[in-house]
C-alpha cells in the first residue's frame, strides 16, 4: 500500500505460507486435493510418467490448489463484508467454487488421459 513501510521480502514468503497452511487447516477440498496429488505422484512413480508428462501434472496440481487458495479467499472476503444472504455473496462464492471446480475437472481429465493407457500397458507387463 502507499505510504506504508514494505515488509522484507522473508516476512511476505512467511505469511503466503501462512496462508497456504490456514487453507490446508480449514478446508477439506484442499485435504483431497493434496490426497489426489500424493496418489498421482505415487501413480506416476510406478508408471514412469515422462518429464513432460510430470510437467503437466504438477502445472494442474499448481493451477487446482491456487484456484482453491484463491476460493477461501474470496469466501473470507465475502463473510467479512456481510454475514446476511445477499445475491451478490452468492454470485462471488458460486463463480469462486466454479473455477475450481473447472479446473480439477480438466485435471481428472488430462489425468485419465495420461494415466489410462500407461496403466493398461503396465498391468499387460505383469
Ligand atoms: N452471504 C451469502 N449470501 C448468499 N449466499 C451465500 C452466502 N454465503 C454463502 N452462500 C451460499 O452458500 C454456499 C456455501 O457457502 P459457504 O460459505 O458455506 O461455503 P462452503 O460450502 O463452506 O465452501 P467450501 O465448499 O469451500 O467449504 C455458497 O456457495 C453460496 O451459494
Amino acid at each position: 500500500m502507499a505510504g506504508r513501510k514494505k515488509d522484507p521480502l522473508h516476512k511476505s514468503f512467511s505469511y503466503a505460507f501462512e496462508g497456504i497452511f490456514t487453507c490446508i487447516r480449514n478446508e477439506r477440498n484442499m485435504k483431497i486435493h493434496i490426497a489426489v496429488a500424493a496418489l498421482v505422484v505415487i501413480a506416476g512413480w510406478i508408471l514412469g510418467l515422462s518429464i513432460t508428462e510430470w510437467c503437466i501434472c504438477l502445472g494442474l496440481f499448481g493451477l487446482v490448489m491456487a484456484l482453491e487458495l484463491v476460493n477461501t479467499a474470496v469466501e473470507a472476503v465475502v463473510d467479512l463484508v456481510t454475514t446476511e444472504r445477499h445475491p451478490l455473496a452468492k454470485i462471488a462464492k458460486d463463480t469462486a467454487a466454479g473455477a475450481v471446480l473447472i479446473a480439477a475437472i480438466m485435471a481428472a481429465i488430462v489425468g485419465l488421459l495420461i494415466f489410462v493407457p500407461k496403466g493398461l500397458l503396465f498391468l499387460k507387463q505383469l
